[in-house]
């Protein structure tokens, strides 16, 4: 059978030319740190996980230090729905009762984290699953959260959420040494053990800040950040998003995610991209060439 997705008419001279267009970036970001955000909605088409993992394993191949940090919220939603329960979130945070804590750890910690350490592997990778817990690297406390549309400082609980308090990059640091590629379930541990629930965007970065990443990629279901007519936007300042939060053009999901990108760009992150995780190869496209897809963050 014809597998259609290798038909293009691309010669050898082109391809080994689309190659060799790879070298100054591999050069530029040689044993650099990428943080990759693999979104759980942008994680749902079998041949798109593997063109993931594929990437993940070719950028550690060619020198740089991919950590994934994923994501899960709508394979929690199916567990919560087999259980009988149904998702609540406020402004992108889903309230997390004990019992939605104890369903949400073993969906991010073990299937989700498994599925994706063991695609890597498959690919020829050295890919090591964590959560927050081992070696209680990330610490955290239960969020206080602001609510937009509530006086200032009137803050409501949403229950095992966590905020990070901090994050220890020692092991993450020791496994980028040793040619592993860390995969990161967003789970945090309190001061007397008690887990916490993180949004995977929030996980993704905060690491990217402590461990001064080159770059930060939340890749996600949608082209990037769009405007209220579904336009792609391709660079946004702080002030420029300020005004699309304001007016409610970004909502759901999109608010942890663009509050945790500005926060990284402001705080050291080289570059910070919003990207369609639904394209093929979308990490090679926007690491490794000069092809953008998706939303770039600026700090100012
Ligand atoms: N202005 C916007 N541009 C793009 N997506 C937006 C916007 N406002 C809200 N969203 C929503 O944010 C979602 C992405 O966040 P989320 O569902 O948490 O995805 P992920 O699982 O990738 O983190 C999009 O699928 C879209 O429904
Ligand atoms: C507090 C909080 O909202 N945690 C998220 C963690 C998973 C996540 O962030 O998944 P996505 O990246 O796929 O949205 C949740 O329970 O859904």
């Amino acid at each position: 059978m014809t597998d259609t997705r290798s038909t293009p008419a691309v010669t050898p001279a082109r391809k080994a030319e689309i190659l060799s267009e790879a070298l100054p970036y591999i050069k530029r970001f040689f044993d650099k740190t990428i943080v990759i955000k693999y979104g759980g909605n942008a994680m749902t088409d079998p041949h798109l996980k593997e063109c993931f993992a594929h990437d993940v394993v070719l950028l550690k191949l060619v020198g740089l230090n991919p950590v994934v940090v994923h994501g899960g919220g709508p394979q929690i939603e199916s567990l919560l729905a087999r259980v009988g329960k149904k998702g609540e979130f406020i402004q992108g945070m889903r309230v997390t009762d004990a019992e939605t804590m104890e369903l949400v750890e073993m969906v991010l910690g073990g299937q989700v984290n498994k599925e994706i350490v063991n695609l890597i592997n498959q690919a020829g990778g050295k890919a090591v699953g964590l959560t927050g817990k081992d070696a209680s690297f990330i610490r955290a406390k239960r969020l206080r959260m602001q609510k937009l549309d509530a006086p200032m400082g009137d803050l409501i609980d949403i229950g095992q959420v966590g905020e990070i308090t901090s994050i220890d990059p020692s092991l993450i640091s020791f496994l980028d040494k040793g040619d592993f590629i860390p995969v990161i379930a967003p789970i945090g541990v309190g001061e007397d053990g008690e887990t916490y629930n993180i949004n995977a965007d929030v996980v993704a970065g905060k690491l990217a800040e402590i461990l001064k990443a080159e770059k930060l990629m939340l890749l996600t279901n949608t082209p990037g950040v769009l405007d209220k007519s579904g336009k792609l936007l391709t660079g946004l300042t702080p002030a420029e998003i300020d005004g699309l939060v304001a007016d409610g053009t970004l909502s759901g999901g999109m608010l942890p995610k663009i509050g945790s990108a500005l926060d990284a760009a402001r705080n050291g992150v080289k570059s910070v991209h919003i990207i369609d995780g639904r394209v093929e190869h979308c990490l090679l496209l926007e690491i490794l060439t000069d092809h953008g897809v998706g939303t770039m963050i600026k700090s100012a």
